[in-house]
């Protein structure tokens, strides 16, 4: 599986269409990819909390519709990253979620025709006392999805950011079935030794490949930590992107992981 990842890097002073045409043409030009990946948030304006409302669209929104077009132009899964997906304003009140805030943090698979093939909205709220757990609802569902590659099937699972915190999300994509884990963030340099790190825990405790596709930049005053990195199932870095923007390459040898698993078969001897 050849994975891209697309490690964005944006200031508050690129606006936004322009970003998200900068981006379209960016996987436009990703030709050899099975897998292409952005980050969270890189459309409505990562941290900055105050412009999400002003930014949020529904999921057959503008991003979305020019990311999936670049989509089918290359014939590749696209993971757009996420955007703050809004219910709109005539949602009636059971479509806007326990919260009535009607606001999410979602990210969306685009399929090689540019059909949204599933969606997912980051259940793990992150900010404490504001950003996402004052604005947003959390998302309430775990997704998977599965690829179709030329080697084969392989089934995906989603998480965003915040979420690689939380190790039980991921036990329970891996008891799902997912083989890769996919994980979109706007995560801060202040803590990107944490975000390196939690990514090749996550790896090796589940025996999955883990993609993680974070921001460059400066969002709101909070510097962004780059790092966007792919680990094996085995614990071994593929490749770690450096602080700016970048494009990762990485050829994923999904059977290293699947061979690794049978002989050191430690998932075998979990004790719920
Ligand atoms: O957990 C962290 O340190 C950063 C998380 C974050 O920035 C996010 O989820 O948006």
């Amino acid at each position: 599986m050849r994975v891209h990842v697309l490690q964005l890097a944006y200031d508050d002073d690129e606006p936004v269409a322009a970003r998200v045409e900068r981006a379209a043409a960016l996987v436009s030009g990703q030709r050899d990819a099975d897998l292409v990946v952005l980050p969270e948030l890189w459309a409505p304006t990562g941290m900055n909390y105050d412009l999400w409302t002003a930014h949020a669209e529904s999921v057959d929104g503008p991003t979305v519709a020019a990311v999936a077009e670049a989509a089918k132009a290359i014939g590749a899964y696209v993971h757009a990253g996420s955007i703050v997906e809004t219910a709109g304003p005539d949602a009636p009140p059971e479509a806007r979620g326990p919260q009535g805030r009607g606001l999410w943090n979602t990210s969306v698979l685009i399929g090689p025709e540019g059909d949204t093939l599933a969606t997912y909205r980051k259940v793990h709220r992150f900010g404490f006392a504001s950003g996402e757990p004052q604005l947003m609802e959390a998302g309430e569902q775990l997704v998977t999805a599965d690829l179709d590659l030329p080697d084969g099937r392989v089934r995906i699972g989603l998480a965003t950011c915040y979420d690689i915190r939380f190790p039980e999300q991921f036990r329970r994509l891996l008891d799902a079935g997912a083989e890769v884990f996919v994980v979109p963030a706007a995560w801060p340099a202040r803590r990107v030794a944490h975000w390196t790190l939690l990514g090749r825990a996550r790896a090796v405790e589940n025996q999955c490949t883990v993609v993680q596709c974070n921001t460059a930049g400066t969002h709101a005053g909070v510097a962004m930590g780059g790092h966007s990195q792919v680990v094996d199932g085995t614990g071994v870095v593929l490749a770690e992107a450096g602080d700016g923007e970048e494009v990762l390459v990485v050829d994923v040898d999904l059977d290293v992981t699947r061979r690794w698993r049978a002989d050191f078969p430690v998932l075998a001897d979990r004790r719920l």
